[in-house]
């Protein structure tokens, strides 16, 4: 992972943009919604670029870059169609500190633009490592079609809602059920049977946890669709194996692993409500679903 993701608090950020053509005003087309403070120095400004300085959104000055304009920034963007001037600034912001983003020239970037899913508190930032900008593009037109709008005002709602929740059930992990219960209600509406969803959701019914068995003959790649939701349920895996890296990426992060197990350790935790993956050779694992009858057994198709 070359290029690391992460989410910059904007609230009193400053960013200088170098340049105002077609690159420089799609990188202000995302960088006007936060709450950045925004300067772009320019010679020509195209008429998207225009509309933002008109609407006050940004400030412009109108005049040729100088290097002593490299300084007080947070971000810098060089879209500046000029390759020398542009990796020039940009030796200039590392100097000090700065980030730089050089459009066209990923050697020169600190920090490469993701393609982005908007949908206010749900942001989604999508990046191919600089390999394919079009496919992190046609990516984004996938996600936009399958998140509704009405995804902002339900991450409001959610946003609101959060403390009482922490309040009206004080343990971790009955907050954990709590929300999948209320997504799994829910989904990504929001319209008047929200609010039934949500109060809904407190009343928790206590439900024995699931076992998942997966043998080593199973390749991850090929698990069923239909598994994710039951694998992302997973606290604990128990493998006295290397559990493979593909199997690993499909779980939540936060769930452990161990590979001190017996019948009775699998027992207790289904009782508490807590679901299991067991992954091991085959043996173990026929042996294990012939104790465990109600054990969804992964392979390839099944499900
Ligand atoms: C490294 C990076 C640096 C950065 O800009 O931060 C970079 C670099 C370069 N882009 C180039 C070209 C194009 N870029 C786009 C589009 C986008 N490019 C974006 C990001 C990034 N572009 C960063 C990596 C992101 C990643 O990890 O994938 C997006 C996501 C965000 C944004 O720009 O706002 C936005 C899509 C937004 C959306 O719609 O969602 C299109 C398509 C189009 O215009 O429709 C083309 C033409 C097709 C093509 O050439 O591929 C070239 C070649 C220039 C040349 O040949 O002259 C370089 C330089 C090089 O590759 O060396
Ligand atoms: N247009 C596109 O889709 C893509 C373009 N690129 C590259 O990104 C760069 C920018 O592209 P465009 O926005 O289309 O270029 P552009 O030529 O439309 O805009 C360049 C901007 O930089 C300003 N500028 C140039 N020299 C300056 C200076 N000394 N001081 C202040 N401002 C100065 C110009 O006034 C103009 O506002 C180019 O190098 C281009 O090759 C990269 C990927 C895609």
């Amino acid at each position: 992972m070359q290029y690391f993701p992460l989410f910059v608090d904007t609230q009193s950020f400053k960013v200088l943009v170098v340049g105002a053509g077609d690159v420089a005003s799609r990188k202000l087309d995302l960088l006007s919604r936060t709450q950045a403070h925004i300067k772009v120095i320019a010679l020509d400004v195209c008429q998207d670029t225009q509309a933002y300085v008109q609407s006050g959104r940004i400030t412009l000055e109108q005049r040729s870059i100088k290097q002593s304009d490299i300084k007080d920034c947070d971000l810098l963007y060089l879209c500046t169609a000029d390759t020398a001037l542009n990796e020039q600034l940009a030796v200039l912001a590392q100097e000090q500190g700065i980030w730089a983003n050089v459009v066209d020239n990923p050697n020169f970037c600190r920090f490469i633009t993701p393609s982005i899913v908007d949908r206010g508190r749900l942001q989604i930032a999508i990046s191919t490592a600089g390999a394919a900008p079009v496919y992190a593009r046609e990516l984004r037109a996938r996600l936009e079609s399958w998140l509704p709008q009405s995804i902002s005002p339900l991450f409001d709602f959610i946003a609101e809602r959060r403390v009482e929740v922490q309040q009206r059930l004080p343990v971790f992990k009955q907050r954990r059920v709590f929300w999948e219960q209320f997504f799994s209600r829910n989904d990504t509406r929001f319209d008047e049977s929200t609010e039934t969803h949500y109060q809904s959701s407190f009343t928790i019914s206590k439900q024995r946890g699931e076992l998942l068995l997966i043998d080593t003959t199973t390749d991850p790649k090929l698990l069923p669709i239909g598994a994710m939701p039951y694998l992302q349920k997973i606290e604990v895996t128990y493998s006295r194996l290397d559990v493979p890296f593909e199997l690993n990426e499909l779980l939540r992060r936060d769930a452990s692993i161990s590979n001190q197990f017996d019948t009775e350790c699998i027992e207790a935790q289904l009782a508490k409500g807590e679901s299991c993956l067991v992954f091991g050779n085959v043996d173990e694992i026929s042996h294990l679903a012939a104790q465990f009858p109600n054990a969804k057994y992964l392979k390839p198709g099944s499900l």
